[in-house]
């Protein structure tokens, strides 16, 4: 039998369209226009490829999708979707479909998708076998878990849209590395990353830093200021902490989003930008909707394709390999000669409920590199109150909290700036990564503590480059 492509579409004019570039490809097709004749003309030995609609007339394409694939799981299904339900395509991925196709999209795109689907090597079908160990986790990501390999399959996916993604997860979880490798797979990664952390900036400071300011516009603005809206143009714009903005800045961020044009503090004329937008929160945002700390319809908006990174200690022995791998990193830094972690440690570390995540983790062996040597990592050279915290096991044993003057003479000796450092991060830890707590305990201001963070960032991803 000659196979055909089997092609459900219930708008007429584009399934003459999409017929008449895959005729001209090469291809024969038979058209279907809703979900029940697409159930009565399917034949498995015949269609091998499906062009599906996911809004039909007479039912949805994702019961046709599920339909299709329990009888015949090898036949290679292209859904379509209408702009801004990408949400919808990655749902349908994880169903079994092979690639999507984003309306409007264009007769290369089109060829593109079957012709990859015909050879069976779509970038999808490849990632439906991340379901296998083999695919390598995105840049930036250490972890093989479950959880991690249905993210980076996700943000493999999503990548390619241009869509919003709202990035949720607890402090330290890894969005904003999330948010850069969502960037690196899009079209626009030879444009800008911008992130923007919208908790370190105060209030009255975040409208400028967001959308610019012109010369004289305020007391203080000595010169024109570029914000991030613009500076972000032709790639990616990343608000982190985003319910930390107040309601206000929203309206305006809103009318940019809507409108695509960027107003600069004291200037009377808006200026064009192409930006993707990315955002974040460790908060809850439905909470912050219904608390009226956050505009429902700025939500939505942005809501379009929602992410959620699962808390470390959801992620099983990824808490190992990542810290493995931060231990190797920091002891070269610091000139010692750690190897690795000792069996107890390892035990500890996937019973911790790690409140501030992989940053709590980082920030825990930076102190145990600074403060000892190895080659291992002993359990009595964790801070005390992480091992007190810990569930199994005989706890804190009084040997193994320091005394307070063994404590300071391990310090003697030792560079301000380390200690500083050392110190600080050991705070954030005790508060469970909460930045703002932090401050109040250290009595200064978040916004300080957030720069000396990024900082300290910078500085470890520079030396490790
Ligand atoms: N899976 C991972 N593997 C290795 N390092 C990671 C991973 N996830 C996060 N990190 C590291 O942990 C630190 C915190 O990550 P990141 O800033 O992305 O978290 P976040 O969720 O945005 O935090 P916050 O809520 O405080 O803004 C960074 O140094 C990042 O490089």
């Amino acid at each position: 039998m000659t196979s055909s492509l089997l092609l459900v579409e219930d708008t007429p004019s584009l399934s003459m369209v999409y017929e008449a570039v895959l005729k001209q490809a090469g291809h024969k097709v038979d058209c279907v226009f809703t979900a029940r004749d697409a159930r009565r003309a399917f034949d498995p030995a015949r269609h091998r490829i499906v062009l599906l609609d996911m809004i039909l007339p007479d039912g949805n394409g994702q019961d046709v999708l599920v339909w299709i694939k329990k009888r015949a799981p090898e036949t290679r299904v292209i859904v379509i979707t209408s702009n801004g339900s990408v949400k919808i395509a990655v749902d349908a991925m994880r169903m079994g479909a092979v690639d999507f196709l984003v309306k409007p999209f264009d007769e290369g795109r089109l060829r593109n998708a079957v012709a990859n689907a015909t050879r069976g090597d779509t970038p999808e079908a490849a990632d439906l076998a991340t379901a296998s160990d083999s695919l390598p986790p995105l840049e930036g990501f250490i972890g093989q878990s479950r959880q991690m390999r249905d993210i980076y399959q996700t943000v493999r996916v999503i990548g390619r849209s241009t869509a919003t993604v709202f990035i949720t997860g607890e402090s330290g979880t890894g969005k904003e590395v999330c948010a850069h490798a969502i960037h690196a797979m899009s079209k626009r990664a030879d444009g800008p990353f911008i992130p923007l952390n919208c908790g370190a900036i105060p209030t009255n400071l975040l409208e400028s830093e967001v959308f610019g300011h012109l010369k004289g516009s305020f007391t203080g603005a000595i010169s024109d200021k570029q914000g991030a809206a613009m500076a972000a143009d032709g790639g990616t714009l990343f608000l982190d902490e985003i319910c930390e903005m107040d309601l206000n800045l929203q309206t305006k961020l809103l009318r940019f989003i809507q409108s695509s044009t960027v107003q600069p503090v004291g200037a009377t004329r808006a200026r064009s930008v192409d930006v993707r937008i990315l955002c974040a929160t460790n908060r809850d945002p439905q909470r912050e909707v219904q608390e009226g700390r956050f505009r429902e319809d700025l939500f939505y908006r942005l809501h379009v394709v929602p992410l959620h990174l699962p808390p470390l200690r959801e992620r099983g022995d990824d808490v190992n390999m990542i810290a493995q791998d931060a231990l190797a990193r920091f002891a070269h830094e610091e000139g010692k000669q750690f190897r690795g972690l000792a069996e107890n440690v390892q035990e500890l570390f996937r019973t911790l409920e790690w409140r501030g995540n992989v940053r709590q983790l980082l920030n825990v062996l930076r102190n145990v590199v600074v403060l000892h040597d190895g080659p291992l990592v002993l359990r009595e050279m964790l801070p005390a109150d992480l091992v007190r915290r810990a569930q199994s096991g005989p706890a804190a044993g009084a040997d193994a909290i320091m005394s307070e003057d063994a404590a300071l003479n391990a310090l003697v000796g030792r560079r301000l700036a380390d200690l500083e450092r050392t110190f600080i991060q050991a705070t954030i830890s005790a508060c469970d990564g909460s930045i703002p707590r932090a401050a109040r305990m250290l009595e200064i201001s978040p916004s300080t503590l957030y720069r000396k963070r990024e900082t300290w960032e910078r500085k470890s991803r520079d030396a490790a480059e």
